[in-house]
């Protein structure tokens, strides 16, 4: 089995990744605040879990991973939102939230296994926090619960930074009901108007962090695998979690590997709702930019590197994925023929590839893997290609194949010839003829080209071809003439 290494930001090293359970592979991803749609920022974190995802899927079993995103639909900036638009916060979270599940699957997100929103989690929350107070990591003051920092010796160890640097560098509110500045708020109090429940401390709301600690546990148990989110968040909201899960949980830690992802920037600056930066996912699909596109120049920065987001970017990734596409032959692999691949073993994701997946999430290496196998004509080869770009969430269905080759963007091939397309598909059907033992098939198809003018060269490695000048092809039959 391929082992993976991951880095750990609680250990600030690169380790092997053993799971708990390698039945039940758990992760736990920080997903979005729905009151706005999301931005390419957004975007960054989403398509690096996704593809943490699929690598895992990949290595255990898609039925043995179990991924988590959560929903914030309760928080103060929603509520804003509501305010200033006269709409109802249930109407702005549930439009916001699919816009999110929309946006994300243009950009080849898979759906988590589980999406479970703040708001269905309130008992659970309530649960947490009285059992913190009875166990004294938590106190009420003036209608709010906080969460007592001081309680907690190994507070910062994620971050690596003692309590003093960390007042030093966050913007810590002052409050008086609190004890110690760095105690945070696990419940508040809510006035009228604002969205609020019965608890035992009056009429109120969570404070943000006490959701992921509530509903990793509900999904993915006290311990599990890997906790991700954006690098943004490692400090307060992570070290935050951490801290509410271990003192609920009598000191069993709360997720084994820590992945953070660097920021998508904008002029150095991290692109963000806050500070009005940003564009988002929808304006560049309503622009007509294909979501693959996007995905792929995500995927061309390594995820713990900043990144920023450049036109020069867009074109490059424009062009590579506009010859890769043209090449793989929209007709040839049709849904049924990829399951014949399948079954003759030859739909199989490139060695390399995988390894450099691997290798903490190495995406620029895997990306220069594809670029060195990647072989016109060559069905093999070109099958095992399209796996690897399955594999990092490029092919999706083959709709989105099609979807993009009709997304207006022009075929820049160098030197392919009219027709050439169609011998492509009729190596790769030949292909599927050998891999089932129907060598009577193979060798029809094998005529017809020679016929049309067609060097069929092969090897072991799949076949290869040459048009020769007398080439004509209209010569031709079409895969279906096999039938
Ligand atoms: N510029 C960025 N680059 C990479 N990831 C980001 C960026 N901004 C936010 N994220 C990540 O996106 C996910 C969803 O975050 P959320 O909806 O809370 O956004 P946000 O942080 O509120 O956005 P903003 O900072 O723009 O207000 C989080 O995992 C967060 O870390
Ligand atoms: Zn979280």
């Amino acid at each position: 089995m391929t082992q993976i290494r991951l880095t750990n930001s609680a250990t600030r090293s690169k380790e092997d990744f053993v799971p708990l359970d390698p039945e039940r592979v758990r992760m736990y991803v920080c997903g979005p605040t729905v009151y706005d749609r999301a931005h390419m920022g957004n975007a960054r974190s989403a398509v690096v879990f996704d593809t943490l995802y699929r690598l895992l899927r990949q290595v255990y079993g898609a039925k043995h991973v179990t991924y988590v995103r959560n929903i914030t639909d309760v928080d103060d900036k929603i509520n804003a939102r509501a305010a200033e638009s006269g709409r109802s916060i249930s109407d702005i979270t549930a439009e916001t939230s699919g816009w999110y599940f929309d946006d994300m699957g243009a950009l080849g997100c898979l759906t988590p296994d589980e999406n479970p929103r703040a708001t269905a989690h309130i008992g659970g929350m309530i649960e947490m926090i009285s059992d913190l107070i009875a166990k004294g990591h938590a106190y009420e003051a003036e209608g709010h619960v906080l969460f007592s920092v001081s309680s907690y010796e190994a507070y910062g160890a994620l971050s690596g930074r003692s309590v003093d640097d960390m007042i030093a560098g966050a913007r810590v509110e002052v409050a008086p009901y609190k004890r110690d500045p760095m105690d945070f708020v696990l419940w508040k109090p809510s006035e009228a108007g604002l969205p609020g429940w019965e608890s035992p401390w009056g009429v109120g709301r969570p404070g943000w962090h006490i959701e992921c600690s509530v509903m990793s546990e509900a999904f993915l148990g006290e311990t599990f695998d890997i906790h991700g989110g954006g690098g943004d968040l490692q400090f307060p909201h992570h070290e935050n979690e951490i801290a509410q899960s271990v003192c609920a949980h009598g000191g069993a830690p709360m997720a084994r590997y820590w992945l953070h992802n660097e920021m998508l920037q904008v002029e150095g600056r991290k692109m963000s709702k806050s500070l009005g930066n940003f564009f988002t996912v929808r304006d560049k699909l309503d622009s007509g930019l294909p979501g693959e596109v996007m995905r792929f120049v995500l995927l061309s920065a390594h995820y713990r590197k900043p990144m920023d987001w450049t036109e020069q970017k867009v074109k490059e990734a424009t062009a590579v994925l506009d010859r890769w596409f043209f090449a793989l032959n929209v007709a040839s692999f049709s849904e049924s023929m990829k399951q014949v691949l399948i079954n003759g073993g030859v739909w199989q994701p490139d060695e390399k590839v995988v390894d450099c997946l691997a290798d903490d999430l190495n995406l620029p290496g895997a990306i220069a893997r594809l670029h060195e196998i990647f072989r016109p004509g060559q069905a093999v080869q070109m099958a095992s290609f399209a796996a690897s770009l399955e594999l990092i969430g490029l092919i999706n269905d083959w709709d989105t194949f099609h979807h993009f080759l009709r997304g207006g963007v022009s075929h820049t091939g160098e030197g392919d010839r009219p027709g050439e397309v169609l011998v492509q598909e009729l190596l790769l059907y030949r292909e599927d003829a050998k891999a089932q033992r129907n060598y009577d098939l193979a060798d029809r198809i094998r005529d017809s080209l020679i016929n049309a003018g067609v060097v069929v060269k092969d090897s072991r490695g799949g076949s290869g071809y040459e048009l020769t000048r007398d080439f004509d092809s209209s010569k031709l039959p079409g895969p279906d003439n096999f039938d």
